[in-house]
């Protein structure tokens, strides 16, 4: 239930009910802080509207619609990394002048995490993939002790998770593990929060850890009496790809001069691994879609007793808790998180496919990203503690005045100063209204071309959809007091133009239904496959060139439309390519200018009366390109 809480006069504090899911039952304030928060002695009252507050605390994403306009906002928006599913509830929280504070981003000097509920994602995650080994290898023909740990919400408090993995441990050091399957190995990426807490709960286990360098050894000829485990850091597996070893600083700032040899070193000789990593969209993958095939592929292990009743294991991985959860991350095959009611899924390599069962070929994975709801109150009383001391400085932000206004400490300071860069990107892509807007100076509502470097002149940080609509779609704007129309074709930025005609040639930026885009109807390739799928590559390459021109035809196949690729339908050629473009164009984290960021009037406008009200005025230079 929502609740507001009264903390000065004129202060109120609200914290909503959480409605992401039906598991969401985290807060993020347990009833002792609401208890020392009350401490003028107006109490918390419990009610369903939650408008008169200043401050609006959760734990999860807030539905668009509910989100209150000019309010501060405290949660876990999931859009630092622009989080695809997340972009039009950022958009939304723009347009509403809504401060957002997002726990994420509350972190020390030193760059770490001030508030976290990482230890509990590692605890449940441990829980789970315990369980779930225990079906694995039940499926695998095997009874083992592992069957009787149950999920981690099935227990009222990880207390008595632990047990039932102790009393898992004890029988595994009485030797009641089939000695078919090996030994087994555990190992945990990462050495943050998230590790220490998945740890703690190995540990509950007859263990032994080992350095990476011997995994492979206690892999063959280990003990089967206990399990081993192996904290892997990013030291252990990263190395420049142009040669050298691993150095701290180079990697935080450009991971993608990095590779991982995590497939080839470590992985081979991991029974389960438990992905601990914080990934961000520039880091090298520990795990790719071709290691997996490689990863799963038979293994011969002669030395190990087996029978008819208790068969050699398929291979030596058997189950990633990705806790990490990052769909197409660092598990390259992990491409959809799956969820508290259905916590596994069996990926088989050879399909490039998962399925909700434990019978059958691949590995388990268990990749729900919302893991700490499992144990709702140990981690909101854990979470609370860590957030309390930063409400009273949070509370005193009011999102109707400027920043300068407030005097946060240096932990909220920082979590508002990343909203900076965003503004300054909108600001230099939009015509702000009531500037004179010629065709020329219409160019500078693109993206600066020199930031670009593929056909479209663009780089997506999630689903081009509104750009690409834009261009079939005039845009507005006022000169000196009159309404203009700006047709978005006419733009000379050499190269965009082309390729958006060529896009517009082949009905790829229709909105509306197609039926050989059907998600469920054939497989279909892209242009050769869409158009006719009877002709030759090439014969469809010269009529391109005769159609759109030679750097037309380049453009559309730079941009891998003439390719072989499959094609990822969604119903209508606009949201088919938009999701197409979105992956293949994706910039990363946002760094830089020129990227795509919400456009919409109703977006930019707010943010630059914002940014007006702290004495910042957008000024717009243009110039002709050609
Ligand atoms: N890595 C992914 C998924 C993160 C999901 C984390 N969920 C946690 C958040 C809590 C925390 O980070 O402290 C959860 O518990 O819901 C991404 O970045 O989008």
């Amino acid at each position: 239930m929502p609740i507001s809480v009264v903390v000065l006069p004129g202060k109120v504090l609200a914290i909503r009910r959480e409605d992401q899911s039906v598991w969401e039952r985290r807060a993020p304030f347990c009833p002792t802080n609401v208890n020392r928060l009350s401490y003028i002695n107006a109490g918390a009252s419990v009610q369903e509207d939650i408008s008169e507050a200043n401050v609006i605390f959760g734990v999860k994403q807030v539905p668009i619609d509910l989100l209150i306009p000019n309010k501060t906002y405290c949660f876990f928006s999931h859009t630092i990394k622009a989080q695809e599913a997340n972009m039009p509830m950022l958009d939304a929280i723009l347009a509403k002048n809504i401060r957002l504070i997002d726990y994420e981003k509350l972190m020390d000097r030193s760059g770490n995490r001030v508030v976290a509920f990482g230890k509990y994602a590692g605890v449940a995650g441990m829980i789970n993939i315990l369980h779930g080994l225990g079906l694995r290898l039940l499926a695998l023909g095997h009874h083992t002790p592992f069957m009787h740990i149950g999920p981690a919400h099935n227990y009222r408090n990880s207390s008595m998770a632990r047990q039932a993995i102790r009393d898992a441990g004890y029988e595994v050091s009485l030797g009641m593990m089939p000695k078919s399957l090996g030994p087994l190995t555990f190992v945990f990426t990462g050495s943050g929060n998230v590790s220490q807490g998945s740890q703690e709960i190995f540990q509950e286990l007859p263990h032994e850890y080992v350095p990476p360098e011997m995994l492979r050894k206690v892999a063959e000829h280990g003990s089967p009496n206990k399990i081993y485990g192996c904290e892997v850091r990013r030291r252990h597996h990263l190395v420049r790809k142009n040669g050298g070893g691993y150095d701290h600083q180079e990697y935080e700032e450009h991971p993608e001069r990095y590779i991982s040899t995590f497939a080839q070193k470590i992985a081979p000789y991991t029974s389960v691994l438990v992905n601990c990593i914080y990934w961000a969209v520039d880091s090298p993958k520990l795990l790719t879609i071709p290691d997996a095939k490689h990863l799963l592929l038979p293994t011969h292990t002669p030395w190990l007793p087996t029978s008819v009743g208790a068969p050699a294991l398929p291979h030596r991985m058997l189950a990633i808790c990705d806790i990490s959860a990052d769909p197409g991350g660092s598990i390259e095959f992990m491409n959809e998180c799956t969820t508290i009611d259905t916590p596994f899924c069996l990926y088989d390599a050879d399909r490039n496919k998962d399925t909700k069962s434990f019978k059958g070929p691949g590995v388990l994975v268990c990749s729900i990203d919302n893991m700490p709801t499992q144990l709702p109150r140990e981690s909101t009383d854990f979470f609370g503690d860590l957030l309390f001391p930063y409400a009273d400085d949070i509370l005193a932000s009011d999102a109707s005045r400027p920043l300068e206004d407030h005097k946060f400490s240096p932990v909220v300071q920082g979590v508002l100063i990343t909203f900076w860069p965003w503004s300054a990107f909108t600001m230099y892509r939009t015509t702000e209204e009531g500037s004179t807007l010629s065709s020329h100076t219409a160019e500078a509502s693109l993206p600066a071309p020199e930031f670009s470097d593929n056909a479209l002149r663009y780089k997506f940080s999630w689903n081009p959809r509104g750009v690409l609509l834009n261009t079939i779609s005039a845009a507005k704007y006022l000169s000196r007091g009159q309404l203009g129309v700006f047709i978005p074709n006419e733009v000379h930025i050499s190269g965009f133009a082309e390729t958006i005609k060529a896009l517009q040639l082949f009905g790829l930026v229709d909105p509306n239904p197609h039926p050989s885009l059907h998600p469920e109807g054939p497989q279909i390739t892209w242009l050769l496959g869409l158009m006719d799928s009877s002709i030759f590559y090439e014969n469809l390459r010269t009529r391109l060139s005769e159609r759109i021109g030679e750097r037309g035809a380049l453009a559309v196949e730079s941009l891998g439309l003439l390719g072989d690729e499959l094609v990822v339908k969604c119903g209508s050629p606009l949201d088919t390519i938009s999701h197409y473009l979105g992956k293949r164009l994706t910039l990363g984290e946002i760094q830089e200018r020129g990227v795509v960021l919400p456009f919409a009037p109703v977006v930019y406008k707010s943010l630059l009366s914002r940014l007006r009200s702290d004495g910042i005025i957008a000024r717009e230079v243009s110039r002709p390109l050609n």
